[in-house]
C-alpha cells in the first residue's frame, strides 16, 4: 500500500461535508489504492457534531481511511496536509448574493492563510469552496506567503457541471459527449458559461444545438442562478452536487482531465486581459498532477463583453478587501 495522504476539511460539521467527507474517505480523490488520513477542522460550538460524523465515518467501514482527527484549530488541521478542502463559511440564504457573504467569510480565510503557510506541504492541492469562493481564495493565497500561490484554486466546477448536464438534455447526447467547455471568471450571477469552442461527439456544439437564443437567453442565465433555484427548492444551498464538484476538482488536477479542458479558478498570470493575482475561472488541462491554461483562444465581441463584466465583478470584490491581502 502507497503512504496515506492527508487530507484537511474545513466545516466539517456542514452539509457539504456530509456528502464529502464520506466521498473522499471512499477513495474518490486519490484512487483506490491510496490511503486517506482526515483532518477535520470546525468551530468549537461544532465540535461534537463533527464527532457525530466521525462515527458515522467508522460505521461505514471505509478500507481506505486510516486515520481522523478533529480539531478547532486550523494550524493543527493543516499539519503536512497533502491537500486541503476549504468548506467552513457560511453559507447565503435566500435574498442574498455570495458577495454578501464577503465581510462575513473573508476573515476566516486570512486566519486560515496564515495556518496553511505554516504547516502545510509546499505541493499541497488546495480548493475553496466557501464563498465567495474566488476572493476566499484570493485572499487565502495572499495570506500564505511562502506557499505557491498556483496550488490554491477556487470551485468553479459546479457551474461547469450544471452547464455540461443542459448542453447534454438540449444537444440529446451524454454529458461526457461534450468537450471543450469553460466557465470564466466569478462563481457569481456574472460567471460567463462559453460555449464557443465545445464539442459534442467532437462536432462545434453551437452548431449541434443550433439555437444561439437558447444559449444567450435560457442556458446562461439558468447555470448563473441555479445556486439560487436550489436555495428556494430546497430551502438550503447545494450541499452534495457541491461536494461531488469538490471531488472532480481536485480528481482531476490529481489524476489529469484527459486532455479535456475544466474549468478552474486559478491565480490570473495576465493571460486573457484577466488582472495578474485575481482569481478567475480559466479553462485548464490537467495531466501529471498540475493544470495548464488552455491559451489563445481568441474571444468574440460578445465573449469579450461577458468575461469584462464577470472580471470587473471581481476586481470590486478585491478593492473591497484589500485590507485583508
Ligand atoms: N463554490 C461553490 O460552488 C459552492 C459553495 N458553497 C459554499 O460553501 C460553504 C459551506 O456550505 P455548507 O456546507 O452548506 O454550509 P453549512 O452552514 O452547512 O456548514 C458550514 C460549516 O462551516 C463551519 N465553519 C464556519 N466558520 C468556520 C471556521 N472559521 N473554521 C472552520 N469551520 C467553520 C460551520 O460551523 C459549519 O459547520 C458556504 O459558504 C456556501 O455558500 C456552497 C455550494 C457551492
Ligand atoms: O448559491 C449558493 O449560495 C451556493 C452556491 O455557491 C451554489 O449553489 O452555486
Amino acid at each position: 500500500m502507497t503512504q496515506p495522504k492527508r487530507i484537511a476539511v474545513t466545516g466539517a460539521a456542514g452539509q457539504i461535508c456530509y456528502s464529502l467527507l464520506f466521498r473522499i474517505a471512499n477513495g474518490d480523490v486519490y484512487g483506490k489504492d491510496t490511503p486517506v488520513v482526515l483532518q477535520l477542522l470546525d468551530l468549537p460550538q461544532a465540535q461534537k457534531a463533527v464527532q457525530g460524523v466521525v462515527m458515522e465515518l467508522e460505521d461505514c467501514a471505509f478500507p481506505l481511511l486510516q486515520g481522523v482527527t478533529i480539531t478547532d484549530d486550523p494550524a493543527t488541521a493543516f499539519r503536512d496536509i497533502d491537500a486541503g478542502f476549504f468548506v467552513g463559511s457560511r453559507p447565503r440564504t435566500q435574498g442574498m448574493e455570495r458577495r454578501d457573504l464577503l465581510s462575513a467569510n473573508a476573515e476566516i480565510f486570512r486566519t486560515q492563510g496564515r495556518a496553511l503557510n505554516e504547516g502545510a506541504k509546499r505541493d499541497a492541492k488546495v480548493i475553496v469552496v466557501g464563498n465567495p469562493a474566488n476572493t476566499n481564495a484570493m485572499i487565502l493565497a495572499a495570506n500564505a506567503k511562502d506557499f505557491p500561490t498556483e496550488n490554491v484554486t477556487a470551485m468553479l466546477r459546479l457551474d461547469h457541471n450544471r452547464a455540461l448536464t443542459q448542453f447534454a438534455k438540449k444537444a440529446g447526447v451524454s454529458v461526457d459527449a461534450i468537450e471543450k467547455f469553460v466557465v470564466w471568471g466569478n462563481h457569481s450571477p456574472t460567471m460567463f458559461a462559453d460555449w464557443a469552442n465545445a464539442t459534442a461527439d467532437g462536432k462545434p456544439l453551437p452548431q449541434v444545438i443550433g439555437d444561439e437564443a437558447w444559449y444567450k437567453d435560457t442556458l446562461i442565465p439558468t447555470v448563473a442562478k441555479r445556486g439560487t433555484a436550489i436555495i428556494e427548492a430546497r430551502g438550503a444551498s447545494s450541499a452534495a452536487s457541491a461536494a461531488n464538484a469538490a471531488i472532480d476538482h481536485m480528481r482531476d488536477w490529481i489524476s489529469g482531465s484527459n486532455g479535456d479542458w475544466v474549468s478552474m479558478g486559478i491565480s490570473s498570470d495576465g493571460s486573457y486581459g484577466i488582472p495578474e493575482g485575481v482569481m478567475a475561472g480559466v479553462p485548464v488541462i490537467c495531466s501529471n498532477g498540475s493544470y495548464e491554461r488552455v491559451q489563445g483562444l481568441k474571444l468574440d465581441a460578445f465573449a469579450q463583453q461577458m468575461l469584462d463584466r464577470t472580471v470587473a465583478e471581481l476586481v470590486e470584490e478585491r478593492e473591497a478587501v484589500s485590507a485583508l491581502l
